[in-house]
């Protein structure tokens, strides 16, 4: 029999109790998944059933009737719960955890349920849902007037609030830079808008974004900035200048109620702030990201790229700062001198020790936030414990290395670095060294923390020892040798007199059974001892529970704390994995001058060079870049794999790291300003937005036209590859010439057009370069990987041909079409001019043609054969043709 679909329509009375329950609880969350807690499962009902069933592969079924339908229920176990919420997080889902939060035996009906926390792609905290490497980022945009939008973002897991405003247009990029895992926007938003929203989520980073549609009116201005200011603790935004960005203040105000929302309470470790303005970093558009393989590889992976390469970080949290710096490298250059000069330090005093003392530390970032959002567990919060001892005697060392060196940043760090000492104190008073993973299983609370518990825990283990105490203590207090303390099922505990003895009972017994020879009496300690201990259990649970929400509450004024010294612990974590990369891969340290240049000594593409470690596959041929105010652009030439694109990336990847503050492969690097790094490389279809190539391939230079300054670094790859030669080289040439005239941006321009080379002849900031090769025994190719000065003789393209394995009958037809091919080319060479700028207007061409029709000197100039004549004769037509002009 089919499962029914939707609800059964009838009013809330006609429903059973506890589907009357859970229709009020999901008509709160009518979007989310409502996984509502029975027993040792979380059960969805009705249509979320449906949707879980055929999203996670779960049985679907029926159950008993309400409303006079069949309940449709699926339902997963509470022990896997994790992974069936990362594969529905993962395929974009929000999921609404209800738990049972009334007491079983003293409700009437069911147990009181309440949702206690939204899990949504943006707001993801569990440790199990989250890579290592990576937050999931949320951010709420605000579109105003004139579509003018208003960002706010966070990770929830990491403590800082980023703004940022801009316009409909620009808003792309930066939703391709910040890569949200889950975007809200308000309701009113025009549909013609939101539909482009969508599309341009669709292929960020590693997945798709969730969208979420909010109430228009939490988007509110006022409300965002009083917000802002209540988590930061501050009167007002000034000292962030962030108080005049209302668009971004109403993101910011939808950004945290749906944090609080999904968190079921405030986010009290979100206290900081930073407002990200477009001239604040280097422009790294999306396509810049890819290309370069800054942190996934063309086809998606992790590695190899410039960050898996870097990334010898000891922590998460280092890893993900050090992806944020990579990401995000400043403009100005004071960060990364600073970083530099503590690289210099640590190289200097040897950074092992510190990076073995990093190793194993917790991941206090989101420690931190998970304690703030009292979500923390008993073990997290014992290898926070042990975290924090380490870091104390890790500040000692790195006070030790600032006093040795000249460094502000390591000097702040070693500030920054002391732990709260309360903090690990506490924990190390509160818990037991190795707790028990859940606080429902008892086993987490220390011994000797807590009186109470201490005595529930010895009432269970100890009872026996406490009964022959209290025996000995009331013979002596008696005086009634035989006197015993005994226990039944029936009666319970007892002290037991015999019949002799009875006129010495004290006055406090009190009789509770008579027997033939003997009297059994309690006393007001036994009967404590006995509620005590029957229900000992119980209670030590409910004890361990209670002290642990108290430990919570305790921990809560040193969250801000925690995170500075989350945030020390990351850099200097950071810090620490790029001075070893620098002295393991033999970096050198860039030199950054005010006037524009780009010089690079024996500089290398860090991650071919690796590659090529790796493989055995010989050395990495390095290579001198010269750019600078004269000579802004290099046409490279030369054959297929010949190393052009390798030469052009590492350019970039050097300026890219000497721009984070790190070492860089090459001997030495002087670097000027540079406020973007744009690339237009490969031909690489995206079927996802069905652009053709060429389409793709003339979009992303327009960008680059529309956006490159010049103090920006632009690389060319094989511009005009997409169409027809003619067409191809027209608009490689005339893209080339803006960005020499107009844009003068330092520009790489690789091409396969040879009739390019001619381009620094009429263009003074342009240079020739090659990349060599030579052809070896048996006409096979030899790539020597070096760039030269000059363009490249040839192109070696049927070489290469050979060398990849094309049958030997072809590559022959192939070079007897290519000596033909250059016979004729060489016949119809120089007949037009590439470079030649366009007539101003039709009229001013008409009238250039006439004067040469009017002009006798130009008449017979046209009709001179310059080859035909000896160097006497032409002597002789120059003379003849200077008279000519003379006499008009
Ligand atoms: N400087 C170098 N030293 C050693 N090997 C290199 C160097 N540059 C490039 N290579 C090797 O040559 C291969 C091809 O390089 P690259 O892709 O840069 O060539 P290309 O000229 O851009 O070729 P195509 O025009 O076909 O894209 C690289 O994968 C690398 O293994």
């Amino acid at each position: 029999m089919p499962v029914p679909t939707g609800t059964p329509a009838a009013p809330l009375e006609a429903h059973t109790p506890m589907i009357q329950q859970w229709l009020r609880i999901k008509a709160q969350h009518p979007h989310t998944l409502v996984f509502y807690r029975m027993g040792d499962f979380y059960e969805l009902f009705y249509d979320d059933a449906h949707k879980a069933a055929r999203l996670l592969d779960i049985t679907l079924t029926t159950r008993g009737q309400s409303a006079g339908s069949p309940v449709v229920m699926a339902g997963v176990p509470v022990h896997a719960v994790e992974s069936y919420l990362a594969r529905l997080i993962r395929l974009g889902e929000s999921v609404a955890i209800c738990e049972q939060v009334g007491e079983v035996a003293s409700a009437k009906g069911p147990v009181e349920r309440q949702v206690v926390r939204i899990v949504t792609p943006g707001t993801l905290t569990d440790a199990e849902l989250l890579a290592d490497k990576r937050d999931a980022v949320l951010l709420a945009l605000h579109v105003g007037a004139r579509r003018h939008c208003g960002l706010a973002w966070c990770a929830v897991t990491e403590g800082t609030v980023y703004l940022a405003e801009c316009d409909w247009p620009q808003l792309r990029g930066w939703l391709q830079r910040i890569a949200p895992d889950e975007v809200l926007y308000g309701g009113g938003l025009a549909p013609a808008a939101e539909a482009e929203l969508r599309a341009w989520l669709a292929p960020t980073g590693g997945g798709t974004a969730a969208l979420t549609v909010r109430p228009a009116w939490v988007f509110d201005a006022a409300l965002g900035e009083r917000k802002l200011c209540a988590q930061l603790h501050a009167a007002s935004l000034a000292a962030w200048d962030a108080q005049s960005l209302p668009a971004a203040h109403a993101a910011a105000a939808a950004l945290l109620d749906y944090a609080e929302h999904t968190q079921g309470q405030q986010l009290g470790h979100l206290r900081a702030l930073r407002v990200v303005r477009p001239n604040d970093t280097i422009d790294l558009p999306a396509t810049t990201r890819r290309n370069l393989e800054l942190t996934q590889t063309l086809r998606g992976e992790p590695a190899p790229t410039l960050l898996s390469l870097l990334d010898t970080c000891a922590t998460g949290m280092g890893s993900r700062l050090l992806r944020r710096w990579l990401l995000e490298p400043p403009r100005d250059r004071t960060p990364a001198q600073q970083r530099l000069a503590a690289l210099a330090v640590l190289r200097a005093q040897g950074v092992e020790p510190l990076r073995q003392r990093l190793r194993g530390m917790s991941d206090v970032e989101r420690l931190t936030a998970r304690i703030a959002l009292r979500q923390v567990r008993p073990r997290e919060l014992a290898g926070l414990a042990q975290t924090l001892q380490r870091a104390q005697a890790l500040a000692a060392s790195v006070a030790e290395l600032a006093a040795g060196g000249d460094s502000t940043l390591l000097q702040a760090l070693a500030t920054d670095l002391h732990p709260p000492l309360a903090v690990a104190d506490l924990l190390q008073r509160a818990l037991l060294p190795e707790p028990a993973a859940l606080v429902r299983d008892g086993g987490v609370i220390n011994h000797g923390y807590d009186a109470e518990l201490d005595e529930l825990r010895a009432l269970q283990a100890n009872a026996d020892a406490f009964l022959l105490e209290l025996e000995a203590r009331e013979r002596a207090r008696t005086g009634i040798a035989n006197l015993r303390v005994q226990y039944n099922k029936v009666h319970g505990f007892y002290i037991e007199v015999t019949q002799g003895q009875l006129d010495k009972v004290p006055d406090d017994y009190r009789r509770r059974q008579t027997l033939k020879n003997a009297e059994r009496f309690i006393t007001p300690e036994l009967k404590a001892f006995e509620d005590k201990v029957l229900s000992a259990h119980e209670r030590a649970l409910a004890r361990e529970k209670w002290l642990y929400e108290r430990l919570l509450d305790d921990l809560q004024p040193h969250v801000g704390a925690l995170s500075t010294l989350a945030r020390a612990l990351a850099t200097l974590d950071v810090l620490a994995a790029l001075a070893e990369r620098s002295l393991t891969l033999q970096w050198c340290a860039p030199q950054f001058v005010p006037e524009p240049c780009i010089e690079i000594r024996q500089g290398r593409h860090p991650v071919v060079e690796a590659r090529l470690q790796e493989t055995g596959a010989g050395p990495f041929i390095p290579n001198d870049t010269e750019l600078d105010a004269r000579t802004r652009m290099q046409i490279i030439t030369g054959p297929n794999m010949g190393g052009k694109s390798t030469y052009m990336r590492q350019v970039a990847l050097i300026v890219l790291l000497a721009s984070i503050g790190s070492y860089v492969p090459a001997a030495s690097c002087r670097l000027g300003p540079i406020d973007a790094i744009h690339t237009r490389i490969g031909a690489a279809d995206d079927l996802a937005n069905a652009q053709s190539t060429f389409m793709l391939e003339m979009t992303e230079a327009a960008h680059i036209l529309h956006h490159a300054s010049a103090h920006s670094l632009v690389l060319m790859d094989e511009i005009g590859r997409g169409t027809s030669t003619y067409d191809g080289l027209a608009l490689a040439a005339a893209i080339a010439a803006h960005l020499h005239d107009r844009v003068r941006a330092f520009t790489l321009f690789a091409t396969h057009y040879f009739e390019l080379t001619d381009f620094p002849a009429r263009h003074p900031g342009a240079v020739n370069v090659h990349v060599s090769a030579v052809e070896g025994k048996g006409r096979d190719i030899v790539f020597l990987h070096q760039i030269e000065p000059g363009p490249a003789s040839r192109s070696y393209g049927v070489q290469v041909a050979r060398l990849a394995g094309v049958p030997a009958a072809v590559v022959q037809q192939a070079r007897h079409t290519l000596a033909q091919l250059e016979a004729e080319s060489a016949r119809l060479q120089r007949q037009f001019d590439l470079f030649e700028t366009p007539a101003p207007t039709a009229a001013a061409a008409d009238a250039a043609e006439a004067a040469l029709d009017r002009h006798p000197a130009l008449q017979a100039l046209a009709e001179l054969d310059p080859d035909a004549l000896s160097p006497r004769e032409a002597l002789d037509a120059l003379y003849r043709l200077h008279r000519m002009l003379q006499e008009g």
